[in-house]
């Protein structure tokens, strides 16, 4: 990779800002040559795979991961009406095996419930089969007609994990939808990525759902993206498919379902919310590499410090850090330089002063300096770097409730949403909603909703004076 040494562009112009980081982090590469696919750097990869990591050991407290085919036939993915209406314009074909064309089409799964349901139709006889809780990471493909974008809209989606669950009763679904809420809640505080959740209107819920649930963040650009859904399915699917069980009096009865997706727009949320002018910021979670150990070599004393510098780095990876030691000949500035554009949370500095006083120099990726004593420098360094989490946390939540304004006027609520999200009361119809969306360059995206950043209030709708709720009016990705 040629290291190009000029500065960002500034994170205000936020779109040149991420297409410029995604491939000077080394994150991804968008010369793949087809629309709405790219390509993972090795960098770009190591931070899926740690957040990913951190989503399987919260999914595997209660679901089982396992694997199902990712073509589907046709026959069964025409059988749920609404299901067919809302991706009929985004499935990929495929229609034949070499020359021979097959005689039955078989669809690239857009998302896995037409394939799943078959199955979970012949495992599910009884009520003690429930709750069944099963995820999948897999790759989708949805042929995305709006402008692609790398991490956030994809053509191949890929990292796409979905959860599909089966229960006895839509209390308990409900309540799996809690459960969920509270997983991808836990997900985002360790990315330090804030969130908002509401439910979608009725008009922008998952095809085949009785309501979603949306995890939304904001991004620098003010627009909103989501990063997370929960469905409610009810028993749509299993009448659809057949998905029954006998009960406990030996009745047969309809499962009720849920499902819940997060993408690889979780890693666009992290590089977005968190990165600066330098580049990239990364949690100390979901950091491939979390320490780097840069010598400061000073002509005669070179050996003694670089000996330094590999007894300290070998003590941290024997302490379970992801630890690089940089002895490249280069000036320290440029080590700087490129450790800070991929977004190592802590740089530890070794020079002669530091091995005549027995100390480091810690410096996080945000600029807080700290002399810590070598003996006992991992807890010093475990300190410095959990500090740096939460401070990351607290920045990134300022800059959220920045971008969220309380506003009671249609006029309020247009200036609100060039920056950010609007809070608005809405008597919940879609015909002010329409109205809203005529008046505003943005759209009603959610209702019901919840974040400690907003304090939700009764109030007449913004549009017709009736009886409303606090709503969510914003762009979106
Ligand atoms: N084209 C896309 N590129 C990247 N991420 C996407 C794309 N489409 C959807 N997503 C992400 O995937 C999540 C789940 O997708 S979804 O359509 O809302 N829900 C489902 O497909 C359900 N089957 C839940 S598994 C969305 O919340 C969004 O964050
Ligand atoms: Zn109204």
């Amino acid at each position: 990779m040629e290291e190009d040494t000029g500065a960002l562009p500034r994170k205000e112009s936020f779109s040149e800002w991420y297409n410029e980081i995604l491939w000077r982090a080394e994150i991804m590469d968008v010369r793949y040559p087809v629309k709405g696919l790219y390509v993972w750097y090795p960098h770009g990869f190591g931070i899926r795979k740690r957040a990913y990591g951190i989503l399987r050991d919260l999914m595997d407290r209660d679901h089982a991961e396992t694997m199902f085919p990712l073509l589907i036939p046709k026959t069964e993915f025409m059988k749920e009406a609404e299901h067919i209406k809302g991706f009929e314009d985004e499935v990929y074909w495929v229609t034949h095996g070499g020359r021979n064309e097959l005689d039955v089409p078989l669809a690239l799964r857009p998302t896995s419930e037409t394939a799943i349901y078959p199955m979970y139709a012949l495992w599910i006889r009884s009520h003690t089969d429930l709750p069944l809780k099963l995820y999948q990471v897999v790759n989708t493909f949805r042929y995305e007609t709006k402008h692609t974008r790398p991490l956030i809209r994809l053509r191949e989606i890929t990292s796409f994990k979905e959860a599909h669950t089966v229960h006895a009763s839509w209390e308990e679904a409900a309540a799996q939808v809690e459960v969920a809420l509270g997983l991808y809640k836990e997900f985002y505080d360790t990315l330090r990525v804030p969130v908002i959740l509401s439910r979608r209107p009725d008009w922008d819920k998952f095809p085949g759902a009785d309501y979603t649930i949306a995890v939304d963040t904001i991004m620098p650009d003010g627009k909103t993206l989501q990063i997370g859904t929960v469905h409610m399915l009810g028993d749509h699917f299993s009448r659809t498919y057949a998905i029954t069980y006998e009960d406990a009096n030996g009745e047969q009865q309809y499962g009720y379902q849920t499902c819940y997706g997060i993408s690889e727009r979780s890693i666009a949320a992290v590089v977005s919310v968190h990165g600066d002018d330098k580049g990239l910021v990364l949690p100390p979670a979901v950091a491939p590499i979390e320490i780097v150990v840069v010598p400061i070599i000073v002509g005669k004393r070179r050996d003694e410090v670089l000996a330094s510098a590999t007894a300290l780095e070998s003590e941290l990876r024997d302490a379970g850090f992801a630890v690089k030691l940089d002895a490249r000949d280069m000036r320290p500035g440029a080590k700087y330089y490129h450790w800070e554009m991929r977004g190592v949370p802590l740089r530890v500095e070794v020079g002669p002063r530091d091995v005549d006083a027995n100390t480091v120099v810690a410096v996080t990726r945000t600029g807080k300096k700290t002399t810590l004593d070598r003996r006992g420098v991992v807890e010093g360094i475990t300190s410095v770097l959990s500090t740096f989490g939460e401070d990351l946390s607290q920045a990134a939540r300022q800059a959220m409730a920045a971008r969220i304004t309380a506003v009671a006027t249609l006029e309020e609520t247009a200036e609100a949403v060039k920056s950010g999200v609007a809070v608005v009361h809405w008597c919940g119809s879609q015909e002010c909603a329409e109205k809203i969306e005529a008046a505003v360059d943005a759209s009603i995206i959610g209702s019901d909703i919840r974040s400690d950043l907003i304090a939700v209030s009764d109030g007449p709708c913004v549009v017709c004076g009736g009886e409303g709720r606090s709503a969510l009016v914003a762009r979106t990705y």
